[in-house]
């Protein structure tokens, strides 16, 4: 009996959970990115000052409600020393956001070199779990595979 209550309670409360990755370079606007979504999507998040956020050293985990879905953000920091911690998240993660500072003409080339060498192959889209991958000490995913797909090559 409680296996079947416990069933459908989570069936019709438990959120799929969904890892998103914010990446693009240092000064991008990722963070930023992440503080809107959160005013906007989160009715009861009160969102701290756009001007008090510094640059990010590790990652900012925020997480959004939408429909049925919980999108679980990683942003993580852009500075050219952080960017070969990027790939440690590929596996855990659903889906990239890749934030792009249009108006920072000098620094595009730079921009899609950053996102540009990914001669890795990327995961498929991953089924939803129903609970955050564990994070280590560094804030990095650990262990497992979760019972993902497996990767797949796809050219950029
Ligand atoms: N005008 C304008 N400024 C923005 C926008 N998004 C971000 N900024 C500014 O750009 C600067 C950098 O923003 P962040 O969100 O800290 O950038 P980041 O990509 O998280 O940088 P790192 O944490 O160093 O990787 C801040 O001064 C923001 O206020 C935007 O859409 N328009
Ligand atoms: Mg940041």
């Amino acid at each position: 009996m409680y296996t079947l209550l416990s069933g459908l309670y989570k069936y019709m409360f438990q959120k799929d959970e969904y890892c998103i990755l914010i990446l693009g370079l240092d000064n991008a606007g990722k963070t930023t990115f992440l503080e809107q979504s959160k005013t906007r999507f989160n009715k009861n998040y009160k969102g701290m000052s756009l001007s008090k956020i510094t640059t990010t050293v590790g990652l900012n985990i925020g997480t959004v409600d939408v429909g049925k879905a919980r999108l679980m953000f990683w942003d993580l920091g852009g500075q050219e020393e952080l960017q070969s911690l990027w790939d440690k998240y590929y596996a855990e993660c659903h889906g990239v956001i890749y934030v792009i500072d249009s108006t920072d003409e000098e620094r595009l080339a730079e921009s899609k070199q950053a996102f540009g060498p990914w001669d890795l192959p990327l995961p498929l889209p991953r089924r939803p779990q129903s609970s955050a991958p564990h994070l280590g000490a560094q804030g990095v995913p650990q262990g497992g595979d979760g019972g993902w797909t497996p990767w797949s090559r796809v050219d950029i």
